[in-house]
């Protein structure tokens, strides 16, 4: 067992996560094999692995969108020290940004709204959502903060993918959450979209708040994350300081591919 099991939080501050011998089996299929992740309060984590490896699925179980096979030796998965969550209370400690909800966000519906609709779990506005001029202060605040009060009264279908991306992790953030986990945030943006996303998260990483990085591509692995986790096959293969973990070695075993990992000013790329 890892220090950093043996050492998951103490009482008076928990870690965000622990998770001990974590199953999860779908459609007769082990997609999580006896997972054991523990992440501090304010840690910066990047989960490294393939297609199909198992990273989405293991920010479903945080979620309680997948439940680990009960019964299973030493099982744990706490989350703030916590066993039992309400999921509306889950989602307010955990602000999630993925392609899934990017997808159901890009309609005629304006930032603004959508930012808004972070309170409500929604994604928009509706008859029955009391919006309180504090709702409407916070959101306003978050648009500067992002640097993107030039949007409020934009479409979404409208934006390009960069600045939707940018505008959902201002939904994320409207319930001030401890930990910020994006998944594959920067597929399909240009250089100069990239860039600006990344910014965002990396003023996020400096304000507290664990990041925490679900992706395939190394290049998405900000300077403030110090810890990658890569998966494979449904299982933690390495786990520890970012720079032990992303080797050449370590790469090509993940990807069953002869990989290159080169570093630059604290970034990283893998070529093949
Ligand atoms: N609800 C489900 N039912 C059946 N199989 C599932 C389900 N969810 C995930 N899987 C399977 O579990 C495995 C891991 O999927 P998951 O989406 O977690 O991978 P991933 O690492 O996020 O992949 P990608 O990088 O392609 O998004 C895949 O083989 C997938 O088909």
């Amino acid at each position: 067992m890892t220090e950093k099991l043996k050492n998951a939080g103490t009482e008076n501050s928990p870690a965000l996560l622990e998770m001990k011998n974590v199953t999860v089996v779908r459609s007769g299929k082990k997609i999580l094999d006896s997972v054991s992740l523990s992440i501090e309060k304010g840690e910066h984590v990047a989960i490294i692995g393939p297609n199909g490896s198992g990273k989405s699925s293991l920010i479903k179980t945080l979620t309680k969108e997948y439940h680990p096979l009960a019964g299973a030796e030493g099982l744990v998965l706490k989350i703030m020290g916590k066993e039992t969550w309400h999921v509306f209370d889950l989602r307010k400690l955990l602000g999630i940004v993925s392609g899934e909800l990017q997808q159901t966000c890009c309609r005629e519906i304006t930032v603004f709204d959508v930012i808004l609709s972070g309170f409500f779990s929604s994604i928009g506005i509706y008859y029955n959502h009391k919006v309180t001029p504090e709702m409407e202060a916070r959101a306003e605040e978050i648009l500067e903060f992002l640097e993107i009060s030039h949007l409020s009264d934009r479409f979404m279908h409208e934006l390009s993918t960069g600045e939707a991306r940018r505008v959902l992790i201002g939904r994320a953030l409207v319930h001030d959450p401890q930990a910020l986990i994006l998944d594959e945030p920067a597929n399909s943006l240009d250089l100069k979209a990239m860039h600006s996303f990344r910014e965002s998260v990396r003023k996020i990483a400096g304000s507290g708040k664990n990041v925490i990085l679900v992706t395939h591509n190394l290049q998405d692995v900000i300077p403030e994350i110090s810890r990658v986790v890569l998966i494979k096959e449904g299982k933690v293969f390495r786990d520890g300081n970012k720079e032990k973990v992303l080797t050449d070695a370590n790469l090509s075993e993940l990807f069953s591919l002869q990989v290159k990992v080169l570093e630059k000013d604290g970034y990283y790329q893998a070529w093949s």
